[in-house]
């Protein structure tokens, strides 16, 4: 199920405003791949252009390729409502849909995508919660609204979302920056757990998570200020922090600038 992705010389635009340049990057499947960076180097815009959500914005556009498998994201013929199923999406803050219960929340996707049989979308609602390892918190109260979740759950709740309309690429943008330590640490299990089925990539601020949870890190940065962001080095997460190539990397993990 899980894809490979591909970026090759992306760069990325705001109206005029060309806030990333020349990333090419490849993502294994079943692997976790963290960005890393200081503020306003472009980690969540990159991330955005892998489920084409960056041209959501106005005057938001790409020039360059991204690819999962062997299929190119941005060709005319691809419909990007599809992209997006194929490749989820969890955000920083948990966004459950407020008025809908935990198991609508949980079947939205699928309804959206004309599943009716309840039976089918009770199979799902199950498998998505014991997939984010959510359900026994929740198989008493399935009825009762998403919104009343601790953040953590809630951030679970989203994944199970995200991984009931079976994607093939999970798209992570700081998910535990408004968690506690502990709801962070479930939600460190879970990726390592969903690893198994799918692609990640997480942007964190945080680098001890980085090096706890992906096999690969990329490093961005900014040339110079109104410059735009670009890939510093991507490599195995062990070298990254051991020994990066870059001597900007070594600044920015040992906590010289950023
Ligand atoms: N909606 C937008 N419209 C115009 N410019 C934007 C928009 N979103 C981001 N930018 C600009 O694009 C650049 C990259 O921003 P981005 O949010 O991707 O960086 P980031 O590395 O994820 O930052 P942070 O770590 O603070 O979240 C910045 O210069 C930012 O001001």
């Amino acid at each position: 199920m899980a894809k490979r992705i591909d970026v090759k010389d992306l760069d990325i635009y705001y109206g005029d405003f060309k806030a990333v340049e020349g990333v090419s990057l490849t993502v294994e499947p079943r692997s976790v791949t963290a960005f890393i960076g200081p503020s306003g180097c472009g980690k969540s815009t990159v991330l955005r252009t892998l489920n084409r959500m960056h041209e959501v914005i106005p005057g938001g556009r790409v020039e360059g390729k991204v690819a999962l498998d062997d299929q190119d994201l941005y060709a005319s013929s691809m419909d990007p409502v599809a992209v997006r199923r194929t490749v989820g999406m969890v955000f920083q803050r948990p966004n459950p849909f407020p008025t809908m219960s935990i198991r609508d929340n949980v079947a939205a996707g699928l309804r959206l995508n004309g599943v009716k049989n309840k039976k089918q979308l009770d199979e799902v609602v199950e498998r998505s919660l014991k997939g984010a390892n959510l359900w026994n918190e929740v198989k008493d109260r399935l009825d009762k609204p998403g919104a009343g979740l601790s953040g953590g759950q809630q951030q679970r709740l989203c994944i199970a979302r995200a991984i009931a309309v079976e994607p093939q690429v999970l798209l992570m943008d700081e998910p535990c920056s408004a968690l506690d330590p502990i709801s962070t640490l479930a939600i460190e299990d879970l990726i390592n757990d969903l690893k198994s089925q799918y692609t990640i990539v997480i942007v964190t601020h945080n680098m001890q998570q980085a090096a706890r949870v992906s096999d690969q890190t990329a490093f961005f940065n900014l040339k110079a200020t109104g410059q735009p962001g670009r890939l510093v080095e991507v490599d195995d997460t062990q070298r990254i922090f051991s020994n990066p190539s870059e001597k900007a990397t070594e600044d920015y993990i040992s906590g010289r600038f950023g």
